[in-house]
């Protein structure tokens, strides 16, 4: 799998904290119908790891990434549900290592020039930024892009459907992560409804010729 073009090709990633495994598959479902095939379930919960299998086995065509990943047993629990890529915070290579020995490509988080470099170093181009607004925003991602060519950046972290089309206009900007089009209390709520609709919403907005028709 390519994962950056995959990525570029959705632009947006919702970012989902699930407390019930249960509500996986009718999530995946929600989202695949929204016309947004695609979920980062973080190892926020419990839940998580079941979440993660539910949803690879049986929501067809749901790209399933794993977030929070902060540890090497992390990496094991992600790779063994079938998570599809990796996500983690901060850079730590002892998680990278694991990934890349497990075959599953990671995103880790950046914030710096120097832990830009450090990523470089462990042969890694696609990169997160987070906590994304609050360590500098657009203005940050942007500057990256002159001294760092090859890189390209995930945001997530403060964004919303009222800042994401800016921030995607930025050409080093795959897609953007956020946790606003499926929140912790929606997926509680099961409001499915609510989650369809900001997920279409998002696709829209990660369309700017659909947007402006
Ligand atoms: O912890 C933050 C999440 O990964 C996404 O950030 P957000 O809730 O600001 O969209
Ligand atoms: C925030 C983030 O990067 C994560 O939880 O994976």
């Amino acid at each position: 799998m390519d994962l950056e073009k995959s990525l570029r090709g959705l632009r947006i990633v919702p970012v989902i904290e699930i407390a019930d495994a249960d509500d996986a598959v009718p999530l995946g479902h929600t989202l695949v119908e929204a016309g947004l095939p695609v979920a980062e379930v973080t190892f926020r919960t419990p839940a998580a790891a079941e979440a993660i299998a539910r949803m690879v086995r049986e929501v067809p065509g749901l790209l399933v990434g794993a977030g929070t990943v902060l540890s090497e047993a992390d990496v094991d629990a992600a790779v063994d549900a079938g998570a599809h890529f990796l996500v983690s915070p901060g850079l730590n290579p002892a998680v990278v290592g694991r990934s890349n020995r497990a075959g599953v490509p990671i995103i880790p988080g950046v914030t710096s020039p120097t832990e830009i470099e450090a990523a470089r170093a462990l042969g890694l181009r696609l990169l997160k930024l987070f906590p994304a607004e609050a360590v500098g925003g657009l203005p940050l991602v942007k500057a990256f892009a002159a001294p760092y060519p090859d890189v390209t950046f995930m945001p997530t972290g403060g964004i919303t459907a009222s800042t994401v089309e800016a921030w995607l206009d930025a050409p080093n900007v795959a897609a953007c992560g956020g946790s606003w089009i499926a929140t912790k209390a929606d997926i509680a709520g099961r409001r499915w409804d609510d989650i369809r609709s900001k997920a279409s919403q998002a696709v829209r907005l990660a369309s700017p010729s659909v947007a402006s028709s």
